[in-house]
């Protein structure tokens, strides 16, 4: 298994127009994609593009979000993962669990077309990490 390059920075937020607007008007991004549904994984996503990397602004979809418990704690939203490229996620998988590294479900779709999993943050240093297939170019 190798750690390929950081794909994003996750950020939960409780409204994602606000959001939105900050990383616009203070932060001076100019590139701001359009936000969309993500049902399966229970968010709204919108992708902010920097030179060397992304954030994405993740605001709660539906009861079942994932993120309701982050936010609970952190109203005002926060950091919330950071997401990792890996060839073969099934590969990523197997690696982990393997070092007792408790990885969250199976792969499923995620906001770049392809799949996606998560490591508990009590086994990887506090961190909610993300893996993610690379997309293809
Ligand atoms: C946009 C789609 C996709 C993509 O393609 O990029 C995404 O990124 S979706 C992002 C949202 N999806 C997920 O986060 C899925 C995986 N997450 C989970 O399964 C849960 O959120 C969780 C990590 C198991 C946490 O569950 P929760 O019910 O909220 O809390 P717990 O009480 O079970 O938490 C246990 C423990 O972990 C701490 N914690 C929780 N979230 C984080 C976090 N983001 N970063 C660091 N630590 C976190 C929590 O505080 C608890 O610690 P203690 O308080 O010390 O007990
Ligand atoms: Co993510």
């Amino acid at each position: 298994m190798k750690l390929g390059r950081l794909n994003h920075v996750g950020v939960a937020t409780p409204l994602i127009t606000d959001s939105i607007a900050f990383y616009r008007d203070t932060m001076s991004a100019t590139a701001i994609g359009e936000p969309f549904d993500l049902p399966a994984q229970g968010v709204k996503v919108c992708f902010v593009d920097t030179p060397n990397t992304q954030i994405e602004l993740i605001e709660p979809l539906g009861e079942g979000s994932p993120i309701h418990g982050f936010l609970a704690k952190h109203p005002g939203g926060g950091q919330h993962h950071l997401c990792y490229e890996v060839e073969d996620i099934l590969i990523a998988k197997t690696w982990f669990e393997g070092r007792g590294v408790r990885v969250l479900g199976e792969p499923r779709i995620g906001a770049h077309g392809t799949l996606v999993l998560f490591l508990h943050p009590k086994d990887t240093g506090g961190v909610l990490t993300e893996l993610m297939e690379a997309p293809q170019h």
